[in-house]
């Protein structure tokens, strides 16, 4: 392959990041990884990857470290991701999302980086009817979380047509699941994300399971959504990448599967998993939720050449379960 210099994965010590920096590294990409590890955590990061501590914030760490690796694309994966918790601290939203993105893009034009991939989300979309977006659909962000992002996207679409950049952003759907082979998987403390929490109950780290709400406008009443298993979600970066340095031009793309599946279904996928009742208890709506989000996401296979290997639940929860039950291996008796 034709890489041009060192990869920079902003965030690589997060979940998505860290699966990221594996896939690159599968595929003999040098790969260097920036991280504040806010939220994540060094024994994420797979072997051989280099690693600097600071934030995207640092312009001088920032533009050190571009020079210093000659790094010649920037994977964008760090930021803040919650969005209940971006209602209630809306400015640190906008900080680390729109504020930090902008020194990262500005450090980038100013060490010449022709290439960005950004970690956008699909809650950039707002509630729509159907609950099915394509990429044209309609931006309406009912979140700080959302808006923040989407107001990172407009900025990063503004500087890459400026300065000679090209630009893939890239709207995740609900990402989940583990690497198959169970070298690595999601280790943020307190996750909230529904399937690691569920799977943190089927383990008995946690004690049952709360549904936010089972009075949608749904076909069974709890929230909809289009869940990617990590590791394919990694192969798009992959994929994006390659399409980067061969020359194509700035793209938004959806990632997902195209497929819906419910908060009840989940639980249903667990349980066959399993074989056990998962304890759960059911609560109001949680503030910032959609009904139903769900990806057309035919562009991404079209653009990218994307061939995904580990669609449908049971690979998802699978992953998840195997992995929990590590992380209990891992952990202090008190657990088992
Ligand atoms: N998890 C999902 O379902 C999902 C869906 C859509 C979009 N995303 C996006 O994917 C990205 C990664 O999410 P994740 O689930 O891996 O979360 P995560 O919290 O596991 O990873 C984020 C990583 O970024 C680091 N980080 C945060 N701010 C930083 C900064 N300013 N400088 C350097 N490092 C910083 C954290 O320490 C952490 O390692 C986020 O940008 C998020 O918006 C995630
Ligand atoms: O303990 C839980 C956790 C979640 N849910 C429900 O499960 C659904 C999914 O929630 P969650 O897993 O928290 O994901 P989202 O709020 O949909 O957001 C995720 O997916 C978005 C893309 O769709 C990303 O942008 C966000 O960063 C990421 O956190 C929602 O209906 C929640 O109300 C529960 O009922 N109980």
């Amino acid at each position: 392959m034709n890489v041009d210099g060192p990869v920079l994965v902003t965030g690589g010590a997060g979940y998505i990041g860290s699966h990221v920096a594996l896939a690159l590294r599968d595929e003999n990409i040098p790969v260097v990884v920036l991280d504040d590890l806010s939220t994540g955590s060094l024994a994420a990061l797979p072997d051989g990857v280099k690693f600097v501590h600071g934030s995207t914030g640092d312009a001088a760490l920032v533009r050190d470290t571009l020079r210093h690796h000659r790094i010649g694309t920037v994977l964008h994966i760090a930021g803040s991701l919650i969005v209940s918790e971006s209602l209630e601290r809306p400015i640190s939203y906008w900080r680390n999302n729109l504020c930090n993105t902008l020194a990262l893009a500005e450090s980038c034009v100013m060490a010449g980086v022709r290439r960005l991939v950004f970690s956008s989300t699909a809650a950039v979309y707002g509630p729509s009817s159907a609950g099915t977006v394509d990429e044209q659909a309609e931006l309406a962000p009912i979140s700080p979380y959302g808006s923040s992002k989407l107001a990172a996207e407009r900025m990063l679409s503004d500087l890459a047509a400026a300065h000679g950049m090209r630009l893939a952003v890239l709207r995740y759907f609900n990402v989940a699941g583990s690497d198959m082979r169970g070298r690595i998987g999601q280790r943020t403390p307190g996750a909230s994300h529904l399937i690691k929490v569920a799977c943190e109950v089927a383990t008995g780290q946690r004690g049952a399971l709360e549904v936010f709400g089972a009075d949608y406008d749904t076909p069974d009443g709890t929230c909809v959504r289009d869940f990617i298993h990590v590791s394919d979600l990694a192969d798009a970066h992959v994929l994006a990448l390659r399409y980067l340095e061969q020359g194509g031009p700035s793209e938004t793309l959806n990632c997902g599967y195209g497929t819906g599946h419910s908060v009840r279904s989940v639980i249903r996928a667990i349980e066959a998993e399993t074989g056990h009742r998962l304890p759960v208890r059911f609560s109001p709506r949680r503030p910032g939720d959609i009904p139903a989000l769900v990806a057309r996401a035919e562009r991404v296979r079209q653009v990218l050449g994307w061939h995904p290997r580990r669609a449908g639940l049971d690979n998802i929860v699978g992953s998840s379960l195997r992995w929990e039950r590590r992380m209990l291996d891992e952990r202090p008796m008190a657990f088992k």
